[in-house]
């Protein structure tokens, strides 16, 4: 080993006593069961739903509390306790209404933070005292710790507990360190998060989410398509830039753009005003329960078809100068018989509904007005000057990739791209050709080079940004071709078909899977590829768990737009050291439903995969790297030390 290096790690480990310990910590740690790893996927937007999955850990939180209290609680008691877990502020404001005086409460004190102990004594179990002390509420620790190791078989110190909780309910902090213990075993409950992709677009607050997962204690993020399109517009990307706020106008979800992400939208109202009128292909998909205006609608309506009809435009230069993006199919506005309203596709003529081309020069439809290209401009600049958007975009950098390897199982959103043969499909970039995890890893570069390089906007890594929005090779879209135009315009529903890579029938079949596994050096006997994007119609009988259960699915519809078609509402998928288990989960309905009913209708959980022996931390992608550092140190230890 290189003395220089041992040098290095003998100025932190500057006695031997020190260099035992660690290794003997590490040791010891890597024996230790792994950490529950949760899953979740196509969140949408959704804020409400998935903070609820995060605040119960998938059922894992009433799973615990049921081991510890079944024997004693009724049904009742114990959805009331993992209420006060989930939203422990508002139960306890409940609570207090419920009592009817000081003593009362003062008793519901003093046992509800026993309780809260043994929870998190219990779901403690299988971390080391420092990583615990590291989720206890920080200005509790002290007296928390004493609480929860009191090993005193003599009961010398009974009165010296009871003092701690006489004075910890009498100086008014009670309410603070049951709140404090609530967010401890959340915390626990689960180790590490993985969100596999489109945390954007639809429901109405993804940057909820994203403050969230910031402030989470440990994520990855592996993109999804709809991710990819926000982080092309902040990468400069006018095209991407349209589609988001076509999209935003689409669901009725523009402040987000607005009032969440600072971006002023009067030009671009301005402009809708002046050329646009109702049209029926526009109007706004409306949320439950959000009150929108007639004129509120009319406006979202316009602003929907001008920067549509950008979106379109925009798109032709990036076809033209990417012949190998093999997207010339999609030059629609240039094949629009603009005389006769219709438009030639597949050999067959449809006529053409609701349009709204006043802004299209037949001649020249990729030309932009100009009235069009400075609002795009000014869009532009106030997408990459808006410091929330920023922080948001730059964690999904930083916590994102395309895929990820971990702990043996593949993550992917959408797809690897694949011929009807099951062979790696092929895409030529430039003069190159790349295919399976090669072409993943040079999308991923491409998208990175446009992240770094927001002033650059035609170069073909912000183009490669859109290509993996939309494109027939992208391993995020895995579809032939968006038929966006078509659904707005065209009544035939057979041009809306949208034709998926044979990947999405390919990967019911294990050996499929096995081999795409293999492509990513992975051991396909343990590997599981964990996907998400679509959705999975259980109510059709569909299965999540595919190939002998190689293959996961976990887009269950946590969009509120897709749950008819999935007659759930969202799986997630928790991994802990006794194996795999999907959970599906029931309508969300609302925090105040679970508060106050109790109603956190369990979700139905199914196993994967089951560990034939506990696996333990050193088996884990962490374990590996303890493993290495315990090897560092052994070394240290005889080069140092053992003289
Ligand atoms: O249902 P909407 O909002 O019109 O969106 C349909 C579009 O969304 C897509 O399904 C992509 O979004 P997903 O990643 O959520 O599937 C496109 O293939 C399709 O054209
Ligand atoms: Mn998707």
């Amino acid at each position: 080993m290189d003395a220089q290096f041992l040098d290095l790690l003998a100025q932190k480990y500057d006695t031997e006593e020190k260099v035992v310990t660690e290794i003997i910590n590490l040791e010891a740690i890597s024996n230790l069961p792994k950490g529950t790893e949760h899953f979740v996927s196509d969140l949408h937007g959704e804020f409400q739903a998935f903070q609820h999955v995060l605040r119960n850990g998938s059922g894992t939180v009433k799973e615990k509390i049921k081991d510890l209290f079944r024997e004693v609680w009724t049904d009742n008691e114990i959805n009331d306790f993992a209420a006060l877990v989930y939203y422990p502020e508002e139960k306890i404001q409940l609570v207090k209404g419920d009592l009817c005086n000081k003593q009362a409460l003062n008793r519901w004190y003093r046992q509800t933070i026993e309780q809260m102990l043994k929870l998190i004594s219990y779901a403690s179990s299988k971390y080391t005292r420092s990583k615990l002390r590291k989720a206890l509420p920080e200005q509790f620790v002290y007296i928390v710790e004493e609480l929860l190791y009191k090993t005193d078989p003599t009961n010398n110190k009974d009165p010296y507990y009871e003092e701690i909780y006489r004075q910890i309910i009498s100086l008014g902090q009670a309410d603070k360190l049951i709140i404090g213990l609530a967010y401890t075993t959340q915390r626990l409950v689960v180790d590490h998060l993985h969100v596999v992709g489109d945390i954007y677009d639809r429901g109405p607050d993804p940057d909820k989410i994203m403050d969230t997962l910031i402030n989470y204690h440990s994520v990855d993020i592996q993109w999804g398509n709809h991710d990819v399109l926000w982080i092309g517009a902040y990468a400069g990307s006018q095209v991407c830039l349209a589609n988001i706020i076509r999209i935003c106008a689409r669901y009725d979800n523009l402040d987000i753009i607005e009032d969440v992400y600072g971006i002023n939208l009067r030009p671009l109202l301005n402009l809708a005003e002046k050329y646009y009128d109702d049209n029926p292909a526009f109007r706004p998909k409306l949320q439950a329960g959000h009150n929108v205006s007639a004129q509120e609608i009319l406006q979202i309506t316009k602003i929907h078809q001008a920067i549509a009809m950008i979106q379109f435009k925009l798109e032709i230069p990036i076809i033209k100068r990417r012949p190998y993006f093999h997207m010339s199919e999609r030059l629609l506005l240039e094949r629009i018989d603009y005389d006769n309203n219709e438009i030639r596709i597949g050999g067959k003529t449809y006529p053409l509904e609701n349009t709204c081309f006043r802004t299209v020069n037949p001649q020249q439809p990729e030309q932009l007005l100009e009235e069009e290209q400075q609002v795009m401009e000014k869009l532009l600049f106030s997408v990459q000057h808006s410091e929330k958007l920023a922080r948001h975009m730059n964690f999904l950098m930083k916590k994102g990739s395309l895929y990820l390897k971990y702990n043996g199982n593949l993550l992917i959103h959408g797809c690897i791209p694949l011929d009807e043969e099951g062979n790696m499909e092929a895409m030529q970039i430039e003069d190159k050709t790349y295919s399976g995890r090669q072409l993943l890893d040079v999308f991923e570069y491409y998208l990175r080079y446009a992240f770094a390089h927001p002033e650059e906007t035609d170069d073909l890594a912000t183009d490669m940004v859109w290509y993996i929005w939309t494109g027939e090779c992208s391993s995020l879209f895995g579809k032939r071709e968006m038929t966006t135009f078509e659904r707005y315009f065209i009544l035939d529903k057979e041009t809306h078909r949208e034709r998926k890579n044979p990947y999405y029938h390919l990967r019911e079949n294990e050996e499929i899977c096995r081999k795409i596994l293999m492509e990513f050096d992975m051991n396909p006997d343990h590997g599981h590829i964990i996907n998400g994007h679509t959705p999975v119609k259980e109510i059709r009988g569909e299965n999540p768990v595919k190939a002998n259960g190689k293959m996961v699915v976990i887009d269950g519809g946590f969009s509120k737009a897709y749950q008819s078609t999935t007659g759930i509402a969202g799986y997630t998928l928790l991994y802990n050291s006794f194996g795999m288990q999907l959970v599906a989960h029931k309508k969300f309905n609302s925090k105040e439903d679970v508060l106050c009913n109790g109603t956190d209708v369990l979700s139905v959980k199914r196993l994967v995969d089951k560990e034939l022996e506990r696996k333990l931390v050193r088996e884990t992608n962490v374990g590996e790297k303890l493993l290495q550092k315990i090897s560092n140190l052994k070394n240290l230890l005889e080069y140092r030390y053992m003289k």
